[in-house]
């Protein structure tokens, strides 16, 4: 394999367990006789990680298992066929990196005897993936079990600048246009003043004294700058998240939702992720996803509108970090910094979220979290305290025909 050595965090190479030669018969190819009759297909793996708590303890558990990583290989082989050998190689980097201890893996496919019009010896796929630039596919078939909650070892962000990605962001366009707010500027409480209210016929602002008459008007309305319309549509960011019910199909239908909001338009949606649950009590797996999206709502229309859909959803707030039938949370809105009552912009817990970061750095690999604890989002992705509880990533969920990931099961996880 051509690709050089993966560092630790003090610049020394990782160890390696090096697997070659994998072979089995298998369906993957987009003619029809290479789907009817198969052929061999050879995979190379290896794994980058540090083996001396292995050799410490002389402890099978604490390293990759390779007689169980070949059988996994074999599986992923002889497995679900695809059209693509690129697939097969994310689905065994996947397996791989499913072992707590790999920090990364490269994988090579062989498809010696493909359909090639012309002599010709071999036809290599060759992937590097690590827990940033993570596989965006999960393994054929049944779920390798979750691994157990082994620390991880130390991140490699810096440490493997050839496959990482750059953790330093694209520059900043000059002029990210901030229409509702001229600087990132916190609110440091509900900042109370009356703004011109869009809803108000004459546009003017709105009072405590426009409702109903007849009302019985027991709060004083109280607005700030989150209340107001953008001058020009505002590039926004929404997680979205469930660990009950049907989880794959609602969070579909939440992407339906969100997009059919007036005033929002959904423009990328990332991979989904299965991630263990952080916080809160015991509870199922979660699935989750980021939305990159547009919107002419003001933050706080925007936070009801979601609010709403999760309502739709059947959302019950019955315990803080409960299960969830639907969770959408406003993660970014522009570079709003701001924190009142009922809205914190960015969310104030996405910057230490592997669950919310981890998507969000596959679909927009140079994304940057505004704020304070912000940063570059695939960074922050891999050094979240949860990140080992990303476990695998599909990314035709939307589309699929069939459940990409099992849904998960009450008590799982
Ligand atoms: N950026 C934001 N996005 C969504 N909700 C927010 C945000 N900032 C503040 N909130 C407030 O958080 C409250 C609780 O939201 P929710 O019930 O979804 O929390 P949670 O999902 O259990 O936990 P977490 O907030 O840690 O994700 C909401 O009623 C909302 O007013
Ligand atoms: N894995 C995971 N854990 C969570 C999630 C979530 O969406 N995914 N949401 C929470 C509260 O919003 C609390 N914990």
């Amino acid at each position: 394999m051509t690709h050089g050595p993966v560092l630790d965090p003090a610049g020394r190479p990782l160890d390696q367990i090096r697997l070659t030669g994998v072979s089995a018969t298998g369906h993957h190819g987009v003619f029809d006789h290479e789907r009817r009759d198969g052929q061999t297909f050879v995979a190379d793996v290896v794994v980058h990680l540090d083996t001396r708590p292995a050799a410490r303890g002389d402890a099978l558990a604490a390293t990759v298992h390779y007689g169980e990583l070949a059988q996994a290989v074999s599986d992923v082989l002889t497995g679900s066929p695809a059209d693509l050998i690129e697939t097969v190689a994310e689905r065994i980097a996947a397996v791989a990196l499913a072992h707590p201890a790999a920090v990364a893996v490269d994988v090579a496919v062989h498809k010696p005897s493909a359909p090639i019009p012309v002599p010709f010896d071999d036809v290599v796929v060759a992937v590097r993936r690590d827990r940033v630039l993570a596989p965006p596919v999960v393994p054929a078939g049944d779920l390798v079990p979750p691994p157990e909650a082994d620390p991880l070892p130390e991140p490699v962000p810096d440490a493997a600048p050839q496959t990482v990605p750059d953790p330093l962001p694209d520059p900043l366009p000059d002029a990210l246009p901030d229409p509702l707010l001229p600087e990132p500027v916190t609110l440091v409480a509900t900042d109370v003043h009356a703004v011109d209210h869009p809803d108000r016929p004459d546009g003017g602002p709105l009072r405590a004294d426009d409702a109903d008459d007849d009302a019985v008007v027991e709060a004083e309305v109280v607005e700030d700058a989150l209340d107001r319309r953008p001058a020009e549509p505002v590039d926004v960011v929404l997680a979205i998240g469930a660990n009950l019910g049907a989880a794959q199909e609602t969070l579909r239908q939440a992407v339906a939702d969100l997009d059919a909001v007036p005033g929002l338009e959904v423009l990328e949606v990332s991979p989904l992720a299965r991630t263990a649950a952080v916080g809160g009590p015991e509870q199922p797996d979660y699935l989750n996803a980021v939305l990159l999206g547009r919107t002419t709502l003001a933050p706080r229309e925007l936070l009801h509108a979601v609010q709403r859909v999760e309502q739709g959803h059947g959302r019950v707030r019955l315990e803080r970090w409960g299960p969830r039938t639907l969770d959408v949370d406003v993660v970014a809105y522009g570079t709003v910094v701001a924190a009142t009552d009922d809205l914190e912009l960015p969310h104030p817990r996405a910057h230490q979220r592997a669950f919310v970061l981890a998507p969000w750095a596959q679909v927009d690999p140079h994304a940057v979290l505004p704020g304070l604890g912000g940063g570059p989002v695939a960074a922050l992705a891999a050094t979240a305290p949860d990140r080992a509880g990303v476990r695998w990533m599909a990314l035709d969920w939307l589309t699929s025909p069939v459940t990409v990931v099992p849904p998960p099961a009450p008590g799982e996880g």
